[in-house]
């Protein structure tokens, strides 16, 4: 059937998304009233910085603590820590300052994140028993709620790090206490944290499932369609867009999954999706300006690829066994939802 109008459907659009209560509701409001109030009183978020957790960056580099062999952690430190490390490494306490706010734990203590680049890596290293490691390995590395805490702690110091001066005037800008915005000393306009939407997107042709490498994927790797938002789009219209685009295909109908902060490149907003394509109109043409490769995968191949949980490991010259990203990653959880999903319905 030729698709001559936008037939992109919404399935089930009333089910209700479930979201994983705490045990006690009214500790969630005080912590997130808590958390709005640090945002818009400076003293009181240096109040908060002396009694709160600190995940220290070194040139946005998380400081991880190993645990068991090859079992990290991330390393939280307490402020009196960090300005002892500052002290002996002879720089001013003052840096605590440039901390900037993430979130408070569920037992209610506030959690900031500090780059410490001006400082040697190896000595803070070592005072710390830590270890600073590239963000994109610690995703292997981490497990659970760490993941997302500390993309956001280095997508906050980097925001920071690359906003100091004001686009209309040329001007400094300056922070809050907290770090959740920057205001112009000589306009006064307010500037927030922003993120750039992304549709990424797993189309199925309810067989297979359809994967793409870009070349500066690490090799091996192959992940969803992904695409940022034009101006004006709405998530249906990218998604289409991509996927025309990337790999010539027209999808046919689409199903909402979930969504996610990226911190890369400059902080994303991922929009996930599901994508359906007609068996006989499944043909790849693909743009080898963007993509390096697209191929269908068999649901085989993918669950052999869910069970590599780290990437594989080839000799030179040897093909690396295809892998999938890290399970923080908004696309594992589409690629195990259809594998699942696939899977029952066989
Ligand atoms: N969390 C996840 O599971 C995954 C996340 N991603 C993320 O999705 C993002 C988008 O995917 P791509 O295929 O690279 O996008 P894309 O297909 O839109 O192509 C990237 C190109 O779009 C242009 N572009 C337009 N707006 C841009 C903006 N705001 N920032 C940067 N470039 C912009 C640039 O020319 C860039 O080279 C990637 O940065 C990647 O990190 C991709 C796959 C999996
Ligand atoms: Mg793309």
């Amino acid at each position: 059937m030729v698709v001559t109008t936008m037939q992109l459907l919404l399935r089930s659009p009333l089910k209700p998304i479930r979201l994983l209560a705490s045990r006690d509701c009214s500790s969630y409001v005080s912590r997130m009233r808590y958390l709005m109030r640090l945002k818009e009183d400076d003293d009181a978020c240096r109040v908060a910085l002396q009694s709160g957790t600190l995940m220290l960056f070194h040139k946005l580099a998380p400081l991880l603590r190993p645990t068991a062999r090859g079992i990290y952690q991330l390393h939280k430190l307490q402020a009196s820590d960090v300005k002892g490390i500052l002290g002996k490494l002879g720089e001013n306490e003052q840096l605590l300052n440039t901390s900037v706010l993430i979130g408070c734990s569920d037992s209610d203590v506030p959690q900031f994140s500090l780059d410490v680049g001006s400082l040697e890596q190896a000595a803070v290293e070592e005072m710390c028993g830590g270890v600073f490691i590239d963000l994109r390995k610690a995703f292997f590395l981490l497990k659970g709620p760490e993941a997302p805490l500390v993309a956001k702690g280095q997508a906050l110091l980097r925001w920071h790090q690359t906003h100091a001066y004001c686009s209309a005037t040329g001007q400094p800008t300056e922070r809050n206490q907290a770090g959740s915005q920057r205001v112009c000393l000589q306009n006064g306009a307010t500037y927030y944290p922003q993120m750039a939407p992304v549709v990424i997107v797993l189309v199925s042709d309810g067989r297979r499932c359809l994967l793409a490498r870009q070349s500066t994927f690490p090799r091996g790797m192959y992940s969803a369609l992904a695409g940022f938002c034009d101006m004006g789009e709405t998530t249906e219209e990218t998604l289409r867009r991509e996927v025309a685009e990337e790999v010539g295909l027209e999808v046919e109908s689409l199903q909402y999954s979930g969504s996610q902060h990226w911190p890369f490149p400059q902080s994303s907003f991922m929009v996930a999706c599901h994508a359906t394509v007609s068996p006989d109109r499944a043909e790849v043409n693909l743009n080898g300006a963007e993509l390096e490769d697209a191929r269908w995968f068999t649901l085989e191949e993918i669950e052999e690829a869910l069970k590599r949980k780290t990437p594989p490991r080839s000799k030179k010259g040897e093909p690396t066994e295809f892998w999938v990203p890290p399970s923080y990653a908004i696309a594992n959880k589409l690629i195990l939802e259809w594998a699942n999903h696939t899977k029952s319905h066989k």
